[in-house]
């Protein structure tokens, strides 16, 4: 079936104040191969956006833009809009940006150091070093990750002793132990089994009250147990952008539905 890639239905938002990040009419291009085509999204606070689209549809690219990731590999051209900053200009400092723009990545990489020192190692490098403050850090940003009782009586063994599961728990809390305003994760349970992916799906929405999300996913199942919005993507380019519910039960676009009833991809 041949689509009309023209055909979308971006979801807006009227409150700019709900608004963590956007992006104006970003592209991406891999040399002179273009990977991802006028992105203009608004992510809401205290939510979860999920990216869905088939292999190389362009959401890792995408996700990667927001927080500069792909600086090295990439040119990104448009506006990623931060509050009421355009990240995406050359003079941004992308290392302290960073920090309020956290990411996790796909497969869990904790550094080879002990489970407390893969939280205080960031925070040390940024100048805390009052050993209370750390351990209070240390506590809540476990608890937080919910992984706290699995690992409280073992700080300073390996990170690597760790299962998969509590690895990636561990890079999240890893992550937000900077605190973060907003968490870019990367399929971030793609290489766990079902019942660590559970777990970190139960630790993603509770952190919503204190961060905003955005998760690239494979799996759409896990797309509509957790998010609030979801974003389409087909070969670069946000198809549909809606709230969760609307997207998987009346999307608004013939390539979404086929899509999501699994008439391919
Ligand atoms: N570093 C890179 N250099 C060149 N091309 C790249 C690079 N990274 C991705 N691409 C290309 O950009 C397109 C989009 O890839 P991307 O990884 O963003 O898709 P995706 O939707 O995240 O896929 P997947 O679900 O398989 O991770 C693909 O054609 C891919 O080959």
């Amino acid at each position: 079936m041949q689509y009309n890639l023209e055909e979308k239905y971006i979801k807006k938002f009227d409150n700019p104040d709900t608004t963590a990040i956007s992006t104006e009419h970003l592209d991406v291009f891999y040399g002179s191969k273009q990977a991802f085509f006028d992105g203009s999204l608004e992510f809401q606070k205290n939510k979860i956006t999920a990216l869905i689209g088939a292999s190389g549809s362009g959401k890792s690219t995408y996700l990667r833009s927001l927080n500069r990731m792909n600086d090295s590999v990439a040119t990104v051209k448009g506006k990623i809009m931060y509050r009421g900053i355009d990240i995406n200009r050359p003079d941004i400092n992308v290392y302290e940006m960073r920090k309020q723009i956290g990411m996790v990545f796909q497969r869990p990489n904790p550094f080879s150091k002990s489970i407390r020192e893969n939280i205080t190692f960031g925070l040390k490098e940024n100048g805390i070093k009052d050993k209370s403050k750390l351990d209070e850090i240390v506590e809540t940003s476990l608890k937080q990750a919910a992984i706290w009782d699995e690992v409280k009586d073992r700080l300073d063994s390996s990170a690597l002793a760790l299962s998969g599961g509590q690895q990636q728990r561990l890079c999240i809390a890893r992550a937000i132990a900077m605190k973060p305003d907003v968490l870019l994760l990367d399929e971030p349970a793609s290489a766990l089994d079902p019942i660590s992916t559970l777990k970190l799906e139960e630790t993603l929405l509770d952190l919503k009250k204190d961060f905003s999300m955005i998760i690239v996913t494979h799996n759409m199942q896990q797309a509509s147990r957790i998010s609030d919005y979801t974003g389409f993507f087909h070969m670069g380019n946000v198809i549909e952008y809606d709230a969760t519910k609307d997207i998987f039960t009346r999307p608004k676009i013939q390539l979404t539905e086929d899509y999501i009833s699994g008439n391919f991809g």
